[in-house]
């Protein structure tokens, strides 16, 4: 590598890249055994709105990941999803990854906003990103696509003007584990 070139850096991440990797680094906080979700905000001057700055509480404001909400121990709370009593599933007590980015927000207003997440937004989620101003979406996973939720989603995001789009992963692979193995 040529460390006295006078030319800029050329392999840098691109935006999209960059946003993306905060998103699914952020899912690696999940402890949902099956689907870790991250999501961040980043406002149209590209800046991720809370940019990792870590509280007193050690709460990553402005971005998110899926978990149980607060006060509720994720060692108490079911993380299965296949018992006949949905009272002992997840699905009932998780926090979505897209509703803790905007609830963690340090900007009063997001709106116009973009967000970066790492499974398609369900429509619940569509709809508190809606109602957030947040105006696009990026997201890396599509595995519930085909999904009523995902539909409804689609079908809400269109009615409402917000823009939706797959990342791009053609250019370099985003390998979370290499960037686990330098951590
Ligand atoms: O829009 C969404 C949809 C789902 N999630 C989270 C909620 C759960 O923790 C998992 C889904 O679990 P499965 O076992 O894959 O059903 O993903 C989210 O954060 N945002
Ligand atoms: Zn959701």
């Amino acid at each position: 590598m040529d460390t006295d070139s006078n030319r800029k850096r050329q392999r840098y991440l691109t935006w999209d890249q960059y946003f993306m990797a905060v998103a699914l680094v952020s899912a690696e906080r999940s402890k949902d055994p099956v689907t870790q979700v991250g999501a961040c905000i980043v406002n149209a001057d590209n800046r991720i709105v809370g940019a990792c700055i870590v509280n007193a509480d050690n709460r990553i404001v402005g971005i998110g990941y899926n978990g149980m909400p607060n006060g509720c121990s994720d060692d108490d709370m079911p993380w299965g999803k296949n018992s006949k009593d949905i009272l002992n599933t997840k699905k009932l007590y998780v926090c979505h990854a897209e509703m803790n980015a905007i609830v963690n927000k340090i900007c009063a207003d997001i709106r116009g906003c973009k967000m970066y997440v790492t499974l398609y937004p369900c429509n619940n989620c569509a709809k508190i990103i809606i109602q957030s101003g947040i105006k696009h979406v990026v997201y890396f996973d599509d595995k519930n696509r085909h999904k009523d939720e995902a539909k409804a989603s689609q079908y809400m995001f269109d009615k409402a003007g917000i823009t939706i789009r797959k990342y791009n992963s053609t250019s370099t692979q985003l390998n979370i584990g290499t960037l686990k193995s330098r951590l």
